[in-house]
């Protein structure tokens, strides 16, 4: 597209001396944050950009229809077909415009739905979105009544063990293996996770494995043997979803979880506490000190609520 890119440690300098005009692009891989980067230069190119192999997720079609509202010309490509943007070489137009819904945190509850829940019901979801996760939870025994913009599930009387493998959208969710990794912990049988988007994404494994869980980690592949329960313990959540993944354990566990580095469960889950105690669950906060990071840190205090539920 006529850009020069300096990649420096710790820096990245991108400059177009003559302007970005349109080019053919064919991703390696179907890079989420890439696509929408390329979408939103090529608005600004001129002449017309084709993005072959790009990234199909909800988040990237909202973006092109934020854009179009702006008044960016953009064709969304069907099957294997090419994002076409019709570059206008001059500013986009201010627009307010309402963003898609953060279908990875309605998922999350989705999951501890089908751990908990009596019944639980999520609103103002897209359940389309939703397909992947929907047919796991189905096949794991959870029950889910689809509405047009909510989901009712209730919980698993008989978990029973299933397998997933994490890919681009339409594929299971990357971002939503942690939490799923949560409930398969105490079903009926061992599952496995294969993890193909993202490299070192089974952090959750410690946290749950102090808390009784059975899981074997070997590179891209989670083994999990389900037991019985798992119990309240000292956990961190050492990145965002590996915090939802460990909420949802300490929701459905026995005892009190205490967990550290909350701020990455802040970071991703807005009001996740006000919408917690809406279902019965009391969050209580405090200040920590995180020996490895040398500084204090927030911490959450969850009591287990299956008594309740
Ligand atoms: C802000 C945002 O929306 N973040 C999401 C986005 O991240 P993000 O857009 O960063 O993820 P990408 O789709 O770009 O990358 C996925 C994987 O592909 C690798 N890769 C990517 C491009 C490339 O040229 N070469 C390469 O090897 C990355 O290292 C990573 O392992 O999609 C991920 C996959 O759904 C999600 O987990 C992130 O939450
Ligand atoms: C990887 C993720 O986000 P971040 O890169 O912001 O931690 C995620 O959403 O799971």
């Amino acid at each position: 597209m006529g850009a020069n890119i300096k990649v420096t440690e710790g820096s990245v300098e991108g400059y177009a001396p003559s302007g970005l005009h349109g080019a053919t692009i064919h991703m390696q891989i179907p890079s989420v944050t890439g696509t929408m980067d390329l979408m939103m230069a090529a608005c600004l190119a001129s002449g017309v950009t084709y993005i072959y192999n790009s990234a199909r997720e909800p988040e990237v079609t909202d973006l092109a229809h934020c854009l179009i509202s702006m008044g960016a010309m953009i064709q969304e490509g069907v099957g294997p077909g090419p994002i076409t943007i019709f570059g206008c070489d001059k500013p986009l137009l201010p627009y307010r415009y309402k963003v898609m819904e953060d279908r990875i945190e309605a998922e999350a509850f989705l999951i501890l739905g089908a751990m908990a829940g009596n019944p639980l019901t999520v609103h103002g979801c897209t359940p389309k979105y939703q397909t992947a996760l929907i047919e796991k939870l189905r096949a794991v025994g959870a029950q889910i009544d689809i509405r047009k913009y909510s989901i009712i599930v209730r919980k698993a009387i008989c978990p029973v063990a299933v397998d997933i493998q994490t890919g681009p959208y339409p594929a299971y969710p990357s971002d939503l293996q942690p939490q799923f990794m949560t409930l398969l912990s105490v079903v009926r049988g061992t599952s496995r996770i294969t993890e193909a988007v993202f490299e070192n994404r089974f952090n959750q494994s410690g946290g749950l494995i102090a808390m009784g869980a059975d899981i074997c980690v070997d590179g891209e592949d989670a083994v999990i043997s389900g037991v019985r329960e798992l119990s309240g313990s000292m956990v961190a959540a050492t990145d965002l979803r590996v915090g939802a993944s460990l909420v949802i354990a300490a929701i459905v566990v026995k005892g009190i979880t205490v967990i550290s580095s909350a701020q990455h469960i802040d970071r991703g889950y807005y009001g996740l506490q006000r919408k917690l105690e809406k279902i019965g669950v009391t969050v209580t906060r405090s200040l920590g000190f995180d020996e490895g990071a040398g500084k204090v840190d927030s911490r959450v205090a969850v009591p287990a609520l299956c008594s309740r539920v």
